[in-house]
């Protein structure tokens, strides 16, 4: 039986080789008996080919067999011999023979074709491949061979070679172990240092081994294996998990697009499945714009925002999040465009759009941090020109009142870009010569506001009635990218009607970006449009009707 062939047919066999190292030395006549003696029903292979010994497993043992295994894991039971031809020769051959036999050495994934050879430190061991069979290395021809003799004197040597547990990857190793016909849960969510399954109810019997095997398989970089147990059911959308392999510690940091994130995976909310949407988003986004972000996590969208450029009012329900939101903006060097508040989104909106009283302070709610920046910025008289304005010039100056046919064909034809990826301009300090660059106060102008709780955000569009006091705006009005589910008894149509219903009227141009498929009947969007006037000003004399 060859290797490949026992890998195949592994998953309905048990493997009955034992013990070893993963390199025998070689020893002068050819070990054609399995280690065990020869006392189990073997099927042994010639010389050169794999001797996995094997026996059929019936239904009924299957599984009683493979649950005593599973428990105890015997790592020697994974062992393959391989016995093989190998060559010796003087070891300054060895680059000239490695060029000569390519083609006929050993080609298997991190095992060096050359070694050592353990009786004379002059010689070396040319490991041949399982196809030389014979120890006249009549499979090798002798175009090769003959240059080969020609150059050195060679001797053929037996070489029995044991790949172990270690060499075995997790796929391979868990095709053995689980029942035949059972998903191999090999894929996972990688979150830092945490390994995230996803187990299914006849997987679990199995979940210590899988972890096991995967939090072996992954040295060092997975230290903690946990499988997610039960459906999401908390507000701030964070599965409950069990620990299964490694430390219980979720403490770890992400990269994404250059931006770091720390977070604790069993408090805050998380998905590695974003991070494409999480480019695109921002890709749209210009350097000095205004952002909202309304269910900021730990800050997906607000930090890279931020690192390009944008002054970023960053809000999570969860204080877990907001505490890492804040030190993310410290760890990415953003803490002075990042303005975090711990609030319910609504609440956030309208403290955020409120004018201030004349004292400088919100009439409503209160800023979790950056309080004194805040009533700065409620206060500070400063020259405000945007980048919108500096790029666009008259296209941009839209009021109110009206849109700019230009500005949404472009600012579209950015939506559609979604492979653009986002680069953080590191050197957001800088001027555009003959202008101040500044923020906007929100109440003055926002250029965008995420809304990424795709279950519920729909249901927050009503914040905008209203919201926006008019003769404090200045441009035009924000666009709103809201995430929503689409299930297949939906349409487009049917959202954008919820939609339209909450803001009492009609959304011009709206585009929706399919972000991914979170179910088989069950896709995310974004859903992009302007913020429709009618919507949201509200002048002076009718302050607080909504
Ligand atoms: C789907 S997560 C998105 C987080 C982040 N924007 C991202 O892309 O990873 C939704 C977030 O909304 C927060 N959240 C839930 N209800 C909220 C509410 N009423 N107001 C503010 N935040 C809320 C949750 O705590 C969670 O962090």
């Amino acid at each position: 039986m060859d290797v490949a062939a026992g890998e195949a047919s592994a998953a309905r066999t048990a493997v009955l080789l034992t013990g070893g190292g993963s390199v025998c030395p070689p020893r002068e006549a050819h070990p054609a008996e399995p280690k065990d003696g020869g006392t189990n029903p073997t099927s042994r292979g010639e010389v050169g080919s794999c001797q996995v010994a094997t026996k059929p497993l019936s239904d009924a043992d299957e599984h009683r067999g493979r649950e005593a295994e599973v428990s105890l894991l015997d790592e020697s039971k994974f062992d393959v011999n391989l016995q093989l031809w190998s060559l010796r020769i003087p070891r300054e051959h060895c680059t000239s023979v490695g060029r000569l036999l390519h083609g006929y050495m050993l080609d298997r994934a991190r095992i060096k074709p050359i070694v050592e050879d353990p009786t004379s430190e002059k010689n070396r061991l040319v490991i041949l491949s399982e196809k030389i069979q014979n120890s006249d290395l009549s499979e090798i021809p002798s175009h090769v061979l003959d240059p080969l003799k020609g150059l050195c004197n060679i001797e053929a040597v037996p070489y029995s070679l044991t790949l172990g547990y270690s060499y075995w990857g997790a796929d391979h190793i868990l095709k053995q172990i689980l029942p035949h016909g059972m998903e191999v849960p090999t894929s996972f969510e990688t979150v830092g240092h945490v390994a995230h399954l996803n187990l299914t109810e006849d997987q679990l019997p199995y979940k210590d081994v899988i972890a096991k095997v995967i939090y072996d398989k992954n040295q060092p970089i997975i230290q903690t294996v946990v499988n997610k147990i039960g459906t999401i059911t908390n507000e701030f959308r964070v599965p409950t998990f069990e620990v299964l392999a490694g430390k219980s510690d979720m403490v770890t940091e992400v990269k994404q697009y250059g931006v770091t994130f720390k977070l604790d995976y069993s408090l805050v909310y998380w998905n590695s499945r974003l991070e494409h949407e999480h480019i695109r988003l921002v890709s749209l986004f210009q350097r000095g714009e205004t952002i909202c972000d309304m269910f900021a996590g730990i800050g997906p969208f607000s930090i890279p925002a931020a690192r390009k450029g944008c002054h970023v009012y960053a809000n999570d329900l969860n204080p877990d999040s907001v505490h890492y939101l804040r030190i993310n903006a410290n760890i990415n060097k953003v803490e002075d465009r990042v303005f975090a508040y711990n609030m319910d989104a609504r609440a956030f909106m309208h403290h955020v759009m409120t004018v201030p009283d004349s004292d400088g302070m919100q009439k409503t709610g209160e800023a979790v941090s950056n309080e004194d920046h805040y009533h700065k910025l409620a206060t500070d008289e400063k020259e405000v020109v945007t980048l919108e304005m500096l790029n666009a010039g008259k296209d941009n100056q839209d009021s109110v009142n009206g849109s700019s046919v230009k500005k949404k064909t472009a600012v579209k034809r950015q939506l559609d870009k979604a492979s653009e990826v986002f680069q953080g301009n590191r050197n957001t300090n800088k001027r555009i010569r003959g202008f101040h660059l500044t923020v906007f106060r929100p109440w003055e102008h926002v250029d965008h506001v995420i809304m990424n709780l795709p279950a519920s955000a729909l249901d927050f569009l009503g914040v905008f009635k209203g919201l926006i006091q008019r003769e404090h705006w200045r441009g035009s009005l924000p666009w709103i990218h809201c995430y929503c589910f689409i299930r297949s008894t939906e349409t487009k149509e049917s959202i954008l009607s919820k939609a339209e219903s909450l803001l009492s009227t009609k959304i011009a141009d709206p585009i929706f970006h399919r972000v991914r498929d979170v179910a088989p009947n069950k896709a995310m969007f974004c859903l992009s449009f302007k913020l429709p006037t009618e919507t949201c000003c509200r002048d002076v004399n009718n302050v607080g009707a909504e």
